[in-house]
Formats: structure tokens, C-alpha cells, sequence
């Protein structure tokens, strides 16, 4: 696949042909978002995620009591039991209150306990008079029903409160949560065309020209970029990310312009133009509720929409409730760009310009070294990069006389490709999130439920309309699972669960879990100690681990700096962390600059046989044939490779030994 990623076109670049490192079955990740994550998710049922309480008998010293029990005992209360819950009526009644089958027959396992101890004394009297009754035949056993909805309710405490969770998990509406933007009539403008056309160019001339406006970009770095150019351009212009606030002045005197991450948008700002970019991200699986939040929420007099034409019908319709119209304006594409539709044959066709697009990082090491032996010195750029050292590798790519003029980057860097792909394929529905406040209310409703069981009960009990799916919460899953035994106050536990960490990486993680416990006694999470975690200083990567490890440490000072913008005063040292910060992505850099280097020692690394390697022994001691394939077999793991590929490989070393 030839294309020109969205980011490097903004400094200027025009670049011939981009190819994809691996064409058979591409692994799409969200561009900016760190975690990578399963692509089908299924709300659980809510029978699944609620636990039963459990109820305790209290003794009762009720006189006559002996009289009412008389010949009950537990075989007599078992029989009149089963009798009742073969009754079609009383299942007929459970359903209605919200019973199903199986969490009947969860509810009627702890009331036949209930109903059955040992002492039968400390059943509740009433129940105790009604059981002796029916098994007398004087009064029939669906009679137990209220007693059998009662108890149901206190094992399952969500069944009392479910109407009020049906109510307020209810996100099929959300054109009513911004009162700011429905008492405007907005004009929407939907610049649509394909990658590199000027769409953002034409949305920025718009936002330059207001008196007041919001630019909403997809990256921190597509942020910083419109925050410098407009500075430049004499418009005092802020920035906010979701780790920086920058003033063109100071905090006492906002700018008129603010460029911003797109989450950040603050839907009760009022202005006169909001641009969101890259509006098709709308659809994206992690992030694609700051999108439709923005298009909703954005309380302005014009909306400039910059994006892939697949979002137009979607926009439309997500616009139509609300009686907002949409301007489109098709723009053609500015430069001659190819795209490839198959991996590169060649190694030796790559030309200046080209980008080499793969989908993961192990991909573009692979390609790079490849380009390297074919005399080609490429710039490299993957996600977990710093945005400094992104920015400077794509410096050098632009430089003309710079040496490195190809480059290698996952596809992490440019969001228009997974939606080039998906253009095909028009988008059905947008991502959605609930908010603070209906969670806040949920756990007033159910005390007793942890946070982690709580947004389970949530993603299985809200309703969301056809045009919409939800996402974060599943994101907030996999970090309040991580501190679901930290205690901390709901507000607190819900925004570190918002944070954008990855947590596939055990190291960060671990970090995350340590930060929360700090805060959760109070102790200020200061530089020092958060500098003692990190093998600090920092030393120069000399192979790819030691790069990685600069990375994630780069990510956990993210981290700090993302929190320390929600919780200033328990995290103190945002300015001594961004210094570090800086420091590392310098050391980044430098790794990235070496990165050949790195790469050799790695090739080096991997070819010395390691006598704690278990699969290096097997690959020593198997026949020349096996021995072929399995390193191969590595390979294609460590490259990422496709089977195509693979294949390939196998066909140019045949060629070589012929
Ligand atoms: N009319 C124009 N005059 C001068 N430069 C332009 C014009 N239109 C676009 N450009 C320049 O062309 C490049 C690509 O434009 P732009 O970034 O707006 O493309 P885009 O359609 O938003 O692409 P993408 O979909 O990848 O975001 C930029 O460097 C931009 O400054
Ligand atoms: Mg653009």
C-alpha cells in the first residue's frame, strides 16, 4: 500500500509512493492510541456480572413459634419449593420484575437456602407461618412469591434499582447532553477529499480569520504544530493537550485561538469556528467518542469538518435529530501520490520520497535494516516514539539535503490509511461514551458494586441507538481492574481509569498501580519519588531493549504529567517531570538516530547461540532443513512478516543459491 501519511503533509512534504512493510492481513490500530486492544467486544448479561449477596438469618425468639413449624422440616419446605418453581406463573412474574431464567434459578438456589437452615427458627416468622400453611394445604405455594421477590432483591440489589439504571444508562440521546451547542444554530462545513488535498489547509485559513476559535486535531503533535504556525502568523494562539497547557501570554489572559487535542474541546466554551480534524475517527474503537462528543457538543457558529468523504453520510445522519444541515466542499488531491496495493517486490525500487508503511514496530525494524542494505539510510517513526523525536525524524525526511529521504513508520503516525481502506466500507456508527455523572449516579445505586463491576453492569445495561457504539469504557476496564483494591474516592478512581496509558506493558502498569496507591494515603507523588522507580539517569540505548526501556519510561512520565494537569496538588512536579521528560526524548532520539547500529546489535545478539535459549538449543541440534525453516519461523515472528512474505523470502534465498 502506497500512501502519504496525514502528518508529514503538514510540514510541508510531499511524498511519491508510500508501501505497506506487510500486506496480508494487516493488524489496524487505533493511530494514536497507545493500547492496542481487541477489536470485538460483547457486553456480558447482566445475570453473568452480578454476584450474589449473601443473607444472614437472625434468630428469632417469637413466641409459638414451635407451633407453626410442627411437622415442617427441611424435605417438606424442598418439595413445596420445587413445586413453586415449576409454577409457569411464577416464572411469568420473575421475568416481569426483571428475573430472567437463569438469575431465577441463581435467586431461587440462595432462597431455598434462605428457607432451609438448620435451625428453622431463624427463617422470618411470616415466611416460616406461609411455608407451614402451603404445606398444610391451606394456602397455595405461589403464595411465596412476594417473599421470593423480596429476597431476590437483596442478593441482587440491582433488580430494586433497575429502572433507574435503565434510565440513566440511557445514551440514545446524546444531542441533549450539550445545551451550549443546542442553543446555537450551527453551520456545519464538511471539507471532504482524499489524503493531502488542502481539506485541513482550507479548515485552518477559516480558524485564523475568527475572532474566536478551537482547533481540535488528532495528535498532541498535529496540536502543537497549529498552536506554533498561528503564534507565527501574529494570532496569539494556547494549546491544550491532555499532558500540557501552553499560553500564548499567560493563565491570566486565553487567547481567542486555542488549538487542542480532540478531547480536550470543552463543549460550554463558547467561540465562533471549531475545526475537528480527521473527523472519520469518529468511528474509532478507543477514541472515536472525543469525536462525535465534538461534533455534537462543539458550541460554536460554524463547525469546519476535515475528513475522509465515508464520514459524510454518518455525519449527516448523527446531525439529522437535531435539524443541522451539512455544507460539503470536495477538494482534489494537491500532489500525485500512489499507493501501492501489494508489499514491496524490491527492496531496490524504493525511491526518494517513498514511505514505507508497516503495522507494527517489529516491521519497521525489519524494513529499515533492509533498506540499509540496499545502500538506503531511512528516517523511522513508530507510535511509542516521544513526539520530539517524531518530529525530528520527520525533519530529516523533509530536509532535502538530508540523506535520509525514505521513511519507515507504522501506521500509528497517519490516520487516513486504515480509512482509506475503510472507505470501501462507509462508516455505520461512531464511538460514544457516558460521562462522569451517569456513572456516579450508577454507583449510587449499587454501593456495594467495585468500579470494575460497575461498568460491566453499565456496558450491559445502557442502551445506545443504531448509529452509535460505545468505547472507553472497556479502556477504563483495563485500569480499574488494576486498582479495583486501591482505595480511592470514585471521582479520583474514575479519572485515573480515563488516563490514555498502555497497559499491555507489565512495567507501566505497575507504575499506574503504584501511583494510586500513593495518592490513595495522601502522600504527594513528588519527582524524587517518582524518579526512584525509573532506573534514572537515563543511559544511551545500545540495543533495542534499552530503547524500549527508554520508551516506556518516556510513557510513565506521560503519565504523571497527564494526571498532574487533573490533580496539580497531589502531583506537584509537573515541571521537574517535563525536564526529565525532554531529557529522555533527546535519549530517544539519539537511540532512534543509532538505530541501524541498534538493529546490528540485535542481529548479533540473535545469532549467538545462548545456551539459557531453549529454542536456539532445538534450532542447533535440528537437521540443516528444519534448521532453514525455523529461523525463518523466527523471522516472520520478529518481523511480523506475512505468510506472502515469507514465501517470498523463501523464493529470492532459492534464487541466491542458484
Ligand atoms: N491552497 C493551498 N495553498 C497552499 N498550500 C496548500 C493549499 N492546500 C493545501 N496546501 C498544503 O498542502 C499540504 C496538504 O494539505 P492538508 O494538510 O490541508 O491536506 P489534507 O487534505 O488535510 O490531508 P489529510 O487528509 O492527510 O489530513 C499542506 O502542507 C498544506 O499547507
Ligand atoms: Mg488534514
Amino acid at each position: 500500500m502506497r500512501r502519504v501519511p496525514g502528518m508529514f503533509r503538514t510540514f510541508g512534504v510531499f511524498t511519491q509512493k508510500c508501501f505497506s512493510g506487510s500486506s496480508a492481513n494487516p493488524r489496524f490500530q487505533s493511530m494514536n492510541s497507545r493500547r492496542k486492544r481487541n477489536s470485538v467486544r460483547k457486553a456480558s448479561a447482566i445475570e453473568d456480572i452480578v454476584e450474589p449477596r449473601k443473607i444472614q438469618h437472625v434468630t428469632q425468639a417469637t413466641a409459638g413459634m414451635e407451633e407453626w413449624i410442627g411437622s415442617l422440616d427441611s424435605t417438606s419446605i424442598n418439595m413445596l419449593l420445587d413445586e413453586f418453581m415449576r409454577r409457569p406463573m411464577v416464572r411469568q412474574l420473575a421475568k416481569e420484575n426483571g428475573i430472567n431464567d437463569k438469575l431465577f434459578m441463581r435467586a431461587f438456589k440462595s432462597f431455598r437456602e434462605y428457607c432451609t437452615p438448620k435451625d428453622l427458627s431463624s427463617v422470618d416468622a411470616a415466611l416460616l407461618i406461609l411455608l407451614s400453611d402451603i404445606s398444610k394445604g391451606d394456602k397455595d405455594c405461589e403464595m411465596l412469591y412476594p417473599f421470593f421477590l423480596d429476597h431476590s432483591k437483596q442478593v441482587f440489589p440491582h433488580l430494586e434499582a433497575m429502572d433507574d439504571l435503565r434510565i440513566i444508562s440511557d445514551l440514545t440521546r446524546p444531542h441533549n447532553w450539550y445545551p451550549e451547542a443546542r442553543s446555537i444554530t450551527r453551520k456545519i462545513f464538511f471539507h471532504a477529499g482524499p489524503t493531502n488535498s488542502g481539506k485541513t489547509y482550507h479548515a485552518l485559513k477559516r480558524f485564523g480569520e475568527a475572532k474566536s476559535a478551537v482547533f481540535c486535531g488528532p495528535l498532541k503533535l498535529l496540536a502543537a504544530e497549529v498552536f506554533n504556525r498561528t503564534n507565527e502568523l501574529g494570532i496569539p494562539c494556547d494549546l491544550v493537550t491532555g499532558e500540557e497547557r501552553r499560553f500564548a501570554k499567560d493563565n491570566h489572559h486565553p487567547s481567542q485561538h486555542l488549538s487542542s487535542t480532540v478531547e480536550m474541546l470543552s463543549t460550554q466554551m463558547r467561540v465562533e469556528v471549531v475545526v475537528i480534524d480527521e473527523i472519520q475517527m469518529l468511528r474509532d474503537e478507543q477514541r472515536g467518542w472525543a469525536w462525535t462528543r465534538a461534533l455534537l457538543g462543539a458550541a460554536a457558529d460554524e463547525i469546519h469538518l476535515c475528513g475522509e468523504p465515508a464520514a459524510i453520510d454518518i455525519v449527516k445522519k448523527l446531525l439529522e435529530p437535531i435539524g443541522e444541515t451539512v455544507e460539503v466542499r470536495y477538494y482534489e488531491r494537491k500532489s500525485p501520490l500512489a499507493i501501492g496495493d501489494k508489499a514491496i517486490e524490491s527492496y531496490s525500487n524504493i525511491e526518494p520520497g517513498d514511505c514505507i508503511v508497516c503495522f507494527s514496530k517489529r516491521a519497521v525494524f525489519f524494513n529499515s535494516k533492509k533498506l540499509e542494505e540496499n545502500g538506503i539510510k531511512p528516517a523511522v517513526i513508530y507510535g511509542d516514539l516521544p513526539p520530539g523525536t517524531k518530529l525530528a525524524q520527520a525533519a530529516k525526511f523533509n530536509d532535502p539535503d538530508d540523506e535520509c529521504n525514505v521513511l519507515v513508520a507504522t501506521d500509528a503516525i497517519g490516520m487516513g490509511l486504515n480509512l482509506n481502506i475503510k472507505r470501501v466500507d462507509p462508516i455505520m456508527n461512531v464511538g460514544i461514551a457516558p460521562t462522569y455523572d451517569q456513572i456516579e449516579t450508577f454507583s449510587f445505586h449499587l454501593p456495594q458494586a467495585s468500579f470494575v463491576r460497575l461498568l460491566d453492569l453499565f456496558v450491559s445495561v445502557c442502551s445506545v441507538s443504531d448509529h452509535f457504539f460505545i468505547c472507553t469504557v472497556y479502556d477504563m476496564r483495563e485500569l480499574a481492574v488494576l486498582i479495583d483494591q486501591v482505595p480511592l474516592p470514585l471521582k479520583v478512581r474514575y479519572t485515573f481509569c480515563t488516563s490514555p496509558l498502555n497497559t499491555d506493558d507489565k512495567r507501566t502498569a505497575a507504575v499506574f498501580v503504584k501511583m494510586a496507591r500513593r495518592f490513595s494515603t495522601g502522600q504527594a507523588l513528588t519527582y524524587d519519588w517518582l524518579i526512584d522507580m525509573l532506573e534514572w539517569p537515563p543511559k544511551p540505548a545500545t540495543n533495542l531493549n534499552e530503547l524500549a526501556l527508554l520508551e516506556q519510561n518516556y510513557e510513565i512520565l506521560d503519565q504523571y504529567m497527564w494526571l498532574s494537569m487533573r490533580f496539580p496538588d497531589m502531583l506537584p512536579d509537573e515541571p521537574r517531570v517535563r525536564e526529565a521528560s525532554k531529557l529522555l526524548d533527546k535519549m530517544i532520539q539519539e537511540g532512534v538516530e543509532s538505530f541501524m547500529s541498534l538493529i546490528s546489535v540485535a542481529q548479533s545478539e540473535s545469532k549467538e547461540p545462548r545456551a539459557s535459549n531453549s529454542q536456539s538449543e532445538k534450532v542447533s541440534k535440528s537437521s540443516e532443513k528444519t534448521k532453514k525453516s525455523s529461523i525463518l519461523e523466527a523471522l516472520l515472528k520478529r518481523a511480523d512478516i506475512s505468510e506472502e512474505d515469507l514465501e517470498q523470502l523463501r523464493d529470492e534465498l532459492n534464487k541466491k543459491k542458484t
